[in-house]
């Protein structure tokens, strides 16, 4: 069972104005590519020879300007016609980009057909971009929304590895940025160059940076790269943040498309919101967070008075604690059904709906663990139930709990842990981590 804690998948982790270290750099052989740009304040034109011969190959449309961060080349690379005519752009090694290039939606277009809801203006949107007090810009919901359902989706828009955050001058990254967008569609351009900065930016630059900062999510490596990437979604980027949000979203690899759902029932009029961080944290420590987007966090939870903040850091640490307990599959573990069935209820208490899928999954398996397959079972029908619209269909748990659901007694945690205890199996030898698919039980 996978650490539900979010961290790649999620937003960006160190979203605004950090700093990135300088390394040397050398320009590649584009260098007057790109040197028109020197002391652009406004548009970043496209570079003349930039565009590729057509050809029957599938390729980048685009394939410059590019930049030399010591031996690593990074380059923008964009295909204006990705997503029925949506367009998506990457700043990247071409390594990465023949690996995003691979992938099924490139050669399937059907599979990202009617992904971004603003190729179909007749289909009706459930929600409405309104100006919200005090967050600029937000998302209302159109009609009432009920758990489950599918809010907005967007292909990705532009890319950006970490690795040149790592190995590139800010200044020099920012232009590859720029070229990004400006090989977008034109609305789809504009889209990208109307989101927010949070605040002012004295130069077009400086705009670029800031609203990749404060839109970014963060994707996981989609190849051998250490590195993750950065990527922007311009109506998802509309979502403002809560502690306690009344949707989640989740990314499919396989379609590069970015999906958010309602997982609670949501108003006709009331804000959707997501959490920009990982919430099963205490207060100051999401207050600290939050902050990195350039706002106090004024949601319901961390605005309540400080005895009630209080017994929900209790809460949150015990779920910290208790998930350490689950995730050991040795004898030294004090994981217990009932200890499960606490994760759930503090789940609850702490309106933590978008993780509640993680802690139905525990539970799941502890009460299958001791042989009690019908609440191991009723734990592993809600589990798939929240965790569809909070962490999609691919999702390992939800798989997991799938297989659980068609087969208690044949599934890997059919009586693990009384045989853990018991020391059955294995000539009584203790087998750390969770016992694997496929592993024979001949001693049971
Ligand atoms: C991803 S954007 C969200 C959409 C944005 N409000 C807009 O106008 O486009 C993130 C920025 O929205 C604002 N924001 C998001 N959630 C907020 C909240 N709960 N309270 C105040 N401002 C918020 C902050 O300026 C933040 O930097």
């Amino acid at each position: 069972v996978d650490n539900v804690q979010v961290s790649l998948g999620g937003i960006c982790q160190s979203p605004t104005h950090a700093s990135f270290p300088g390394m040397s750099v050398c320009l590649s052989e584009n260098i007057t590519l790109v040197s028109q740009y020197e002391n652009d304040t406004t548009r970043i034109p496209i570079p003349q020879d930039a565009k590729q011969a057509v050809s029957d190959t599938l390729d980048w449309t685009f394939k410059k300007p590019c930049y030399l961060a010591g031996t690593t080349e990074f380059c923008v690379f964009s295909s204006p016609t990705f997503a029925q005519g949506r367009g998506m752009s990457l700043v990247t090694t071409a390594k990465r980009a023949a690996a995003i290039l691979a992938l099924p939606s490139f050669h399937d277009p059907e599979l990202v057909r009617g992904a971004n809801q603003d190729l179909e203006p007749d289909r009706p949107h459930v929600y409405h971009v309104v100006e919200v007090p005090g967050k600029g810009l937000g998302v209302v919901a159109a009609k009432p929304l009920y758990r489950g359902d599918h809010i907005i989706s967007n292909t990705v828009s532009l890319i950006i590895d970490y690795g040149a955050h790592e190995q590139m001058p800010q200044v020099e990254l920012n232009k590859l940025m720029a070229a990004g967008i400006e090989y977008l569609p034109e609305r789809h351009r504009d889209r990208m160059l109307n989101l927010s900065t949070h605040n002012d930016a004295d130069a077009y630059l400086e705009k670029v940076q800031k609203l990749v900062a404060t839109n970014c999510f963060d994707l996981e490596p989609i190849d051998d790269s250490p590195h993750a990437m950065q990527a922007v979604f311009p109506e998802i980027s509309r979502l403002n943040h809560d502690c306690r949000p009344n949707a989640e979203y989740y990314f499919d690899y396989k379609t590069f498309t970015h999906h958010i759902h309602a997982i609670k029932p949501i108003a006709q009029g009331e804000e959707i919101t997501i959490s920009y961080i990982d919430p099963v944290e205490t207060h100051q420590a999401r207050v600290d967070r939050v902050k990195n987007w350039g706002f106090e966090c004024s949601c319901s939870l961390c605005s309540a008075e400080a005895h009630i903040r209080n017994a929900s850091d209790a809460r949150v640490r015990q779920i910290n604690e208790l998930r350490d307990e689950f995730e050991d599959y040795t004898t030294k573990s004090r994981a217990t059904p009932q200890m499960g069935d606490l994760m759930v209820s503090l789940h609850e208490q702490e309106r933590l709906i978008a993780s509640l899928y993680s802690a139905y999954t525990y539970a799941a398996i502890e009460w299958n663990g001791v042989g009690e397959p019908w609440v191991a079972t009723k734990y592993a029908n809600l589990a798939v139930e929240y965790g569809l619209p909070s962490v999609g269909p691919t999702d390992p748990d939800v798989k997991e709990m799938q297989k659980l659901l068609s087969d208690p007694w044949g599934h890997w945690s059919w009586m693990l842990r009384t045989k853990k205890r018991m020391s059955w199996g294995k000539d009584g030898k203790e087998v750390d981590g969770k016992k694997k698919e496929g592993e024979d039980d001949e001693e049971d």
